[in-house]
């Protein structure tokens, strides 16, 4: 259902009509024009959607800027332009500041503008459902309900029902109602308690909950001197725009600096957004913010249903929810008091949008907390060399949290050397020693290994025919528990053949080492250990990742292999060996971040040892043992480590010292691609007056992917200005060439990795 007033129908004769602009999500890098009279019932505003005819079809778009008509050329307008079927708001859906900030994504991304919106607004919202909260509800027990339950008067059969009642009395304040679903209880048997009025349903909203005392300080954390100073430094700033790094070790207690200031923008009666990098694989980030907070506490990821971003999105722009807690597009929530925004993790690669409209929600936090007059804490124990750049240039303050919070002994790192080494397994007998050690003395145990699967290659012994992903020419990812091989590029998967469809014999050999086949091995070595596995195939069940957090730190697992989901911001206090068991790919690859990415796993893998009162000890497995980049990570620190990284940049001219832009175009036809980015070269070379310097065009890393080739052309330059200017003049004439409309290309400002 669509909501909004019909427009009338519109004679077109000389009628007072205004031109709406509207974007509308096409991937175009333009508004479309139509007619609205100007007697409309609806003030037409800039943040309204609007349903339009558009072709042969109706879609909804979203106003972008109103216009009068040009009366000196009144007549052809009126033909040429076609009306506004409806408008679908009475006032626009985002704020000023939002709409704003809607304007510089534009401007600095060059991208499409109904592509921008379907990133800025809900689903619900673009499919046209009405911008509309629906009230919560809470169960909870009646006085008669807890009667019946004291005195028997249940019958023995009602199994459910007796759970419910406990359940209840349980939870004093009551159940939301779409929690009621994780009790396991049904529908069903609450309507029948309902009914016998033993239970009892209350609307409410979330200002409800905004009474008496709003948080619950912990009785045992007395805040250190450098966490006291560092809320100290940022609460100064609470009215105004400015931009913080907080760079502290692991488990320095920056998520504890955090709630603090959010406990001060909570008291202004403000809200504060924070941005994580995956909210699946930390509940315990969630639960915290939840447990210190009496307030509303809203989520936005891309785990929940349309309807609840909905409602989340809906209650920030009220202000009912009081801290948004949301993945890279929670950026756009609206807020109606914003008060801080806070990026954890902001190294994460996970901010960086990879497909549709490519952003950075680090960059672009720092232009809306600039828009909302908020400041802005980035927050990590190893920043990306953009964020420590822009400390250097002055524009965001380093504030330093060097201690942990709880554990003063250093962590011990050993690099284990694999040269000439005896491995079993993939395991070093170094590393199986250490195990062992750290396991008699009750500590848990971590082993890293970031390629799930069981095997990457799977091969014949006799004809050595590989198993490769035709799409992409890379090789397909042998999978054993459920017998299938799948490509980790495009995702296809198939049976695993069992003879070799090259030469027909069965001896089919896995080569390599996964997640999958490295547990295997660790069960066979430490028959009596718990082992536990943990990876994108053992997660897919919506609480597995809660499940397994809960067991490890209840101390049913005593092994953990997991890909870099073990390295998200875990608190295992318990874990006393982490272990890093293939460091070599990381080392050598072909993006010149390569080194980057290595040493922030590093530093973040190894903060998962020794957080609490237990020493720590992080082993590296390498045949490149005399790496420097390892030696300044473990001698130095992860801030020596970017130090010296920075200047390689810019030495090398690359960014953050430069600024990188990329068209990319991907076809099933390789000269189709070439042609087109060789007119796109030829018209950036028309302007060779201004300062950017052209890069390509040459093949993607993965020059195949899901049966298309892909080739990149890069624009460098030490002049964001002047690259601007360089787009602004030539992107219209690109999109016209007659090669554009052969291949699919874009433009991608500050591209970031292979995708
Ligand atoms: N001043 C303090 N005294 C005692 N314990 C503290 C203090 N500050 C924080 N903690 C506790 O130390 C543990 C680690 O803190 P926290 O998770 O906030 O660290 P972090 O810096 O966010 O870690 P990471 O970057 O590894 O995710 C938590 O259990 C937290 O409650
Ligand atoms: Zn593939």
């Amino acid at each position: 259902m669509v909501a909004g007033i019909e427009a009338p129908q519109l004679p077109l004769s000389s009628e007072n009509y205004c031109i709406v602009k509207v974007a509308v999500p096409v991937p175009l890098r333009r508004v479309f024009d139509y007619l609205l009279p100007e007697n409309y019932p609806i003030t037409p505003q800039p943040g309204m959607r609007v349903q339009i005819p558009f072709g042969r079809t109706t879609k909804i778009g979203i106003i972008d800027e109103v216009e009068s008509l040009d009366h000196s050329d009144l007549d052809t307008q009126l033909e040429k332009l076609k009306p506004i079927t409806q408008i679908l708001d009475d006032s626009p859906l985002i704020t000023e500041s939002l709409i704003s900030l809607y304007r510089w994504m534009g401007q600095y991304y060059h991208a499409p503008f109904g592509e921008i919106w379907q990133t800025l607004l809900p689903t619900a919202l673009l499919k046209g459902k009405p911008a509309k909260l629906s009230r919560s509800s809470r169960w909870t027990i009646t006085d008669i309900g807890r009667e019946s339950l004291e005195s028997g008067k249940l019958a023995k059969s009602a199994v459910k029902q007796k759970l419910i009642l406990e359940q209840l009395i349980k939870n004093p304040t009551g159940i939301a109602h779409d929690k009621i679903k994780d009790f396991d209880i049904p529908y069903s048997s609450l309507k029948n308690l309902a009914g016998k009025k033993w239970v009892s349903r209350d609307y409410i909203t979330d200002n409800d909950k905004n009474i008496a005392s709003q948080v619950n300080l912990p009785s045992d954390i007395q805040l250190n001197d450098e966490q006291l100073s560092a809320i100290e430094t940022v609460s100064q700033h609470l009215d105004r725009y400015t931009a913080f790094l907080l760079f502290g070790v692991t488990a320095s207690g920056k998520t504890e600096v955090y709630l603090r200031l959010i406990q001060q923008v909570i008291e202004q009666q403000r809200q504060a957004l924070v941005l994580v990098p995956e909210i699946g694989l930390t509940p315990q980030t969630l639960r915290r913010f939840e447990q210190r907070f009496n307030v509303s506490v809203v989520t936005l990821h891309s785990g929940m249903s349309e309807q609840q971003r909905l409602q989340s999105w809906l209650k920030a722009k009220n202000g009912e929810a009081k801290i948004i807690i949301g993945t890279r597009s929670a950026l756009f929530a609206p807020l109606k008091n914003p008060g801080i925004i806070i990026i954890d993790e902001e190294h994460d690669l996970s901010f960086r949008q990879q497909q549709g409209f490519r952003y950075s929600a680090r960059d672009v936090a720092m232009v809306r907390a600039n828009l909302e007059k908020i400041p802005v804490l980035l927050g990590s124990a190893s920043p990306s060399l953009e964020s420590l750049s822009n400390v250097s240039k002055g524009k965001i303050k380093q504030i330093e949290l060097t201690q942990k919070a709880q554990n003063t002994a250093s962590l011990k790192y050993r690099v284990i050397d694999l040269k000439n080494q005896p491995m079993n397994q993939g395991l070093s007998a170094d590393l199986i020693k250490s195990i062992k050690q750290h396991l008699q003395q009750k500590g848990q145990v971590l082993l890293f290994l970031n390629r799930r699967g069981y095997a990457p290659v799977l091969l014949c012994h006799q004809c050595g025919w590989s198993s490769s992903c035709q799409r992409c020419d890379t090789h397909y990812t042998y999978h054993h528990q459920n017998d299938y091989l799948q490509c980790h590029h495009c995702g296809s998967s198939r049976k695993a053949p069992h003879q070799c469809p090259q030469c027909q014999c069965d001896q089919m050999v896995p080569v390599g080492l996964g997640t999958e086949r490295l547990t295997e091995s660790i069960k066979h070595l430490f028959p009596d250990a718990k082992t536990a596995r943990i990876d994108r195939d053992t997660t897919r069940r919506k609480s597995a990742m809660q499940d397994f957090v809960s067991s490890v730190k209840a101390g049913e697992i005593d092994i953990l292999v997991g890909t870099q989901m073990l390295a998200k911001g875990h608190h295992f206090p318990d874990v006393t060996l982490v272990a890093l068991i293939d460091m070599d790919g990381a080392l050598y690859s072909a993006d010149f971040r390569a080194p980057e990415y290595a040493a922030q796993l590093i530093t973040q893998v190894s903060g998962r040892a020794g957080r609490a009162d237990k020493p720590g000890e992080v082993l590296i497995q390498t045949h490149h043992a005399e790496h420097s980049m390892l030696h300044q990570i473990i001698h130095s620190g992860y801030g020596e480590f970017a130090n010296s990284a920075l200047n390689e940049r810019v030495e090398a001219e690359l960014p953050p010292h430069t600024f990188l832009a990329m068209f990319q175009a991907e076809s099933p036809q390789m000269a189709h691609v070439k042609y087109f980015l060789a007119d796109v070269k030829q018209i950036l070379d028309r302007y060779s007056n201004l300062k950017v310097e052209l890069l390509g065009p040459a093949p993607a890393v993965y020059v195949k992917k899901a049966g298309k080739f892909r080739y990149q052309l890069f624009l460098q330059t030490s002049s964001r200005n002047q690259l601007h200017q360089l787009l602004e003049l030539t992107l219209g004439d690109i999109e016209k060439l007659k090669s554009a409309s052969r291949v699919r290309w874009r433009v991608e400002i500050d591209p970031v990795g292979d995708s």
